[in-house]
């Protein structure tokens, strides 16, 4: 159970005693979303990042989940990822296949990674044009403002520095707004090459769940969720809010020690 569960800015705010505690309810979370959507829309379209993310989520791959979960539903993305081979160790893909999608019967076909075969440029077009393909035959909803994408959930982790994706602080692409997909060559989180959702699709997605753990990253809450400094250039996880959607931040213990006025009571 979360530790608290306040309302900040538009935020979601659940604070966990500790991971084991934070991957039960998320797991919880992402089955209930999974069963919403299946339930209005037939399938649920689920974009996935990198890091340790996969690891928070692989609840899902026991007991209740493995047979509760419509996983034939299931269409999978991913927010970013590494230009690498999808067999390389630092792929995203490879991440979440070993980790949780060889271990549930999701269709291989509805498994949607990026064409590892090009250069990043190339990889980012490609993509955008199957998600393009998939937005027209409503497996991925469409927003009702703007012509994004409306993925049911994004899940997203947070480097120290801010990152979401591979969204960097200071970079341009942050201020991508036609491009639903787009490539950066000089990450600086190893690898360089990567692909990135823009803003615009993921601030268009039903729900967008930012899952952080541990004290490296709890200068990065404090600065994105009390709104520190509003004048400096802001972190890209600062500039994640849905128009529309619903946006929760999964925190355990660590992570949330330097917000504000947070009180640890159940
Ligand atoms: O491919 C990636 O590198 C990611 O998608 C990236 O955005 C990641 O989610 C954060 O860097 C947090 O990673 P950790 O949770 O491992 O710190």
């Amino acid at each position: 159970m979360a530790l608290c569960g306040a309302k900040k800015d538009g935020r979601e705010l659940k604070i966990y005693e500790n991971t084991d505690e934070l991957s039960t309810d998320l797991a919880d979370y992402i089955a209930e979303l999974s069963e919403n959507s299946v339930k209005e829309r037939g399938v649920f379209a689920i974009a996935l990042s990198g890091g340790s993310l996969i690891s928070l989520i692989c609840k899902l791959c026991e007991a209740p989940y493995n047979k509760t979960v419509d996983w034939a539903k299931w269409y999978i993305f991913w927010a970013d990822e590494r230009v690498v081979a999808k067999s390389h160790a630092d792929s995203n893909y490879k991440l979440a296949k070993d980790g949780i999608l060889s271990k549930v019967p999701v269709i291989p076909s509805h498994v949607h990674s990026i064409n590892d075969t090009v250069s990043a440029e190339k990889a980012a077009e490609d993509y955008e044009f199957v998600i393009r393909q998939l937005v027209r035959t409503r497996v991925i909803n469409v927003s009702d403002i703007c012509d994004c994408p409306k993925f049911d959930l994004i899940l997203l982790g947070m480097g120290p520095d801010g990152h979401v994706a591979s969204l960097f602080p200071g970079h341009s692409v942050l201020d991508e707004k036609e491009q639903w997909v787009t490539f950066i060559t000089d990450s600086p989180k190893p690898p360089p090459e990567r692909i990135t959702f823009t803003l615009p699709v993921i601030n268009s997605a039903s729900n967008v769940a930012v899952v952080v753990t541990g004290g490296s990253k709890a200068d990065a809450v404090h600065l994105v969720v009390d709104d520190v400094e509003p004048d400096h250039p802001s972190l890209p996880a600062k500039l994640v809010q849905p128009t529309k959607g619903n946006l929760v931040w999964f925190l355990d213990k660590a992570a949330a020690s330097k917000l504000d006025g947070t009180k640890f009571s159940e």
